[in-house]
């Protein structure tokens, strides 16, 4: 039997309606169960729920790449183009590098379950060995952007931003992640 390596995932949910108790926080428990689904590695969960800030989203991502040495963070929430989403912004002023193509992904899979997904801005990339993803605020959106559209018969048609987190991991120098392909098939390409 072989021995899966622990990892760390941060999962940052932004919202000012969910932090002042207005509504009850779906996004990281939408999080942890598609998660938990998909990963078969033994998962610690960092969380934090927090207002639209950008000072407050850039100090925790910080927290969480730097201090709590995260495989990957995950926020949802703040990437629309409302005054108070800032997630981008923040997201962008603490990478090291972007990944334009989890955003250009995101935005193909979302656009099959409705248009207004070219309003979501996510951005994505890698603070020190740290990938971070945004994803949108919809709780629904959570399982629609990592696990991408199957058709009828079940098949993938558009590969979920998931698929590609497992190999980038391995090239930042993070632990292995194996998934249950089930829901989500990890993607490494053949090693030499
Ligand atoms: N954390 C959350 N928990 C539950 N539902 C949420 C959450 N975040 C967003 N939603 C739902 O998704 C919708 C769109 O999300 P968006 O991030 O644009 O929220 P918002 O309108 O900026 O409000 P807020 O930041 O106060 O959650 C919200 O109007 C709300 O119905
Ligand atoms: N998969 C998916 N993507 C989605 C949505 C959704 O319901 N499902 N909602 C969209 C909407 S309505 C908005 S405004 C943007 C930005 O959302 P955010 O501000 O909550 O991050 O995400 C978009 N992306």
């Amino acid at each position: 039997m072989t021995t899966l390596t622990p990892i760390t995932i941060g999962l940052i949910s932004t919202s000012d309606r969910a932090s002042s108790g207005v509504y009850a926080d779906e996004g990281i428990p939408a999080l942890k169960d598609w998660l938990g689904r998909a990963v078969r590695n033994p998962i610690r969960f960092v969380e934090a729920l927090i207002a639209d800030e950008q000072a407050a989203i850039e100090a925790t991502l910080k927290q969480m790449a730097d201090a709590e040495h995260c495989d990957v963070v995950f926020t949802t929430g703040g990437t629309g183009p409302a005054p108070r989403d800032v997630t981008p912004e923040a997201t962008l002023a603490v990478l090291d590098k972007t990944l334009p193509g989890f955003g250009e992904q995101m935005r193909q899979i979302s656009l099959y379950y409705v248009p207004t997904a070219i309003l979501s801005r996510q951005v994505a990339g890698i603070r020190g060995q740290t990938l971070i993803v945004n994803l949108p605020g919809r709780p629904k959106a959570i399982a629609e952007t990592l696990g991408g559209v199957r058709n009828a018969a079940g098949e993938v048609v558009v590969h979920g931003l998931f698929s590609a987190i497992p190999y980038c991991v391995d090239l930042i120098g993070g632990g292995f992640i194996e998934t249950d392909a089930e829901i989500c098939q990890a993607f490494r390409p053949k090693q030499k």
